[in-house]
Order: structure tokens, then C-alpha cells, then sequence
């Protein structure tokens, strides 16, 4: 068995209960809040960053100069499709600059986003795949699962179109091929602490749609906004 159809199986309860969770089928439906959608983006933004950044420190970590390339042309797609989608929806949402400038990453992104730095500054490129895969892949089969649907909110559907496309199909294949090529190098120890990232990402992704269904905010956060 593939290295990585091994880690998809670990992870079936997990991506389950994030196929079921009532933001992922509240964005389908339409019948999810908009404040929880705005939460996300905010989130999102901050975590994608984070997530860039990572790819770039994937790249550095490469032995070769074609992995290398492809990494850092991943990192710039981050930076590229991703925030273009942000942009759109930080307009649509009506989320203010002021917003923007005085957000704090609520805990779950925080921590999500600390889990993929501490791969990248102490893994190899093997152990820094496993942990961005989730990321990729689960969105992917998401995307599968709502094609062809259509939600009543627009801003929803145009999330939903972004997961689907083949162009994201390929990229999230490219990255599962990589990981399984690295599989196949790497020691018995190395592919437990894989297997460990990979765990560790499918559960915080299930946090992140948790965080923004609840609006998850630090303790006291309140306080900042009486401050100001
Ligand atoms: C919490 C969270 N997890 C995954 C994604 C999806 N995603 C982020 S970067 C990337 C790779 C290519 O751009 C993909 C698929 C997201 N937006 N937010």
C-alpha cells in the first residue's frame, strides 16, 4: 500500500467529522452565518501566510532543483490564488482595514499555523510534506463532494468553485505523488514522525472549522475591543 493511502485511512474519522461539521455543510446549504464565514476568512488569511511561508521553507529544504522550483511556485500560488480569493471576499464580506489591523489569530489558527512552523524549522522536506497535505487534500475531496452543487449564498459558491477545479485536482496529486516519493526514501522513524504531522494537521483542520462555527476568540478578547 502507497505510503499515502496508508495515512488516508488513519485519517477517515477525522476527515468525516469535517465533511459533517455544520460549517462545511452550512457553506453548501447556504444556511451557514456570515459572521462565522467572515471569522474564517480573518483566520484564513493569517493562516495561509503562515502556509506560504512553509512552502518556501519546503523549497529550501530540497535536494534538487525540481522539487525545489515546484515548491516555491506552490508558495507563490499560495500567496497568488489564495489571497486573490481573500481579497475578493474581505470586499464582499465588508470586512474594514481597521478590522484587518487590529485582528489577532484566534487560538486554533494560531496554534495550526505554529504546528506547520515547527515542521518546517525542524523536519526534513519529507516530514514538511506530510504535515501540508492535509491541507491540500482535504479541501480537494470537499471540493469533489459539493461539485455540481449549488448554494444559495454566492460568496459560498464561489469558495466552494475553488476546491473543485481540475488545476487543484493536479496540484494536490503533484504533492501526494512527492510525499509518497519521499516515503519511499525515508527511514521507519522518519515516516512515524510523517505519519504524526499528518494526524496532527487532519486534526487542526477539524479545529479551524470549529474556531470559525464558534467564533473562537482568546479569553478576555473582549477586553481589546473595550480599549479601543
Ligand atoms: C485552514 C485551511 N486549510 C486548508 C486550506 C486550503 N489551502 C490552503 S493553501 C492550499 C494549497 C494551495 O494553495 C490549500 C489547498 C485553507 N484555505 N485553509
Amino acid at each position: 500500500m502507497k505510503f499515502s493511502a496508508y495515512l488516508r485511512q488513519k485519517v477517515e474519522g477525522s476527515w468525516q467529522a469535517s465533511f459533517d461539521h455544520p460549517f462545511v455543510t452550512g457553506v453548501a446549504d447556504g444556511t451557514l452565518p456570515l459572521d462565522a464565514f467572515q471569522h474564517y476568512v480573518l483566520n484564513d488569511s493569517y493562516y495561509l501566510s503562515v502556509f506560504a511561508k512553509v512552502q518556501a521553507l519546503g523549497a529550501a529544504r530540497a535536494t534538487d532543483m525540481q522539487t525545489m522550483s515546484r515548491m516555491a511556485f506552490h508558495a507563490q500560488g499560495t500567496y497568488e490564488a489564495e489571497m486573490d480569493l481573500h481579497r475578493n471576499f474581505s470586499v464582499r464580506l465588508g470586512i474594514s482595514e481597521e478590522q484587518k489591523a487590529n485582528f489577532r489569530p484566534a487560538p486554533s489558527a494560531y496554534n495550526y499555523a505554529n504546528h506547520l512552523m515547527a515542521v518546517a524549522y525542524t523536519g526534513t522536506l519529507g516530514e514538511i510534506i506530510a504535515a501540508l497535505l492535509p491541507c491540500y487534500w482535504l479541501y480537494w475531496e470537499i471540493g469533489e463532494r459539493y461539485k455540481g452543487v449549488q448554494s444559495p449564498e454566492p460568496i459560498y459558491q464561489d469558495w466552494i468553485n475553488a476546491y473543485g477545479g481540475e488545476w487543484f485536482g493536479e496540484l494536490v496529486q503533484e504533492q501526494i505523488n512527492r510525499l509518497d516519493a519521499l516515503a519511499e526514501l525515508a527511514s521507519e522513524e522518519e515516516k512515524r514522525r510523517m505519519e504524526q504531522h499528518f494526524i496532527l494537521s487532519s486534526d487542526y483542520e477539524y479545529s479551524f472549522w470549529q474556531m470559525a462555527y464558534t467564533l473562537e476568540q482568546w479569553p478576555y478578547a473582549e477586553h481589546v475591543a473595550v480599549a479601543k
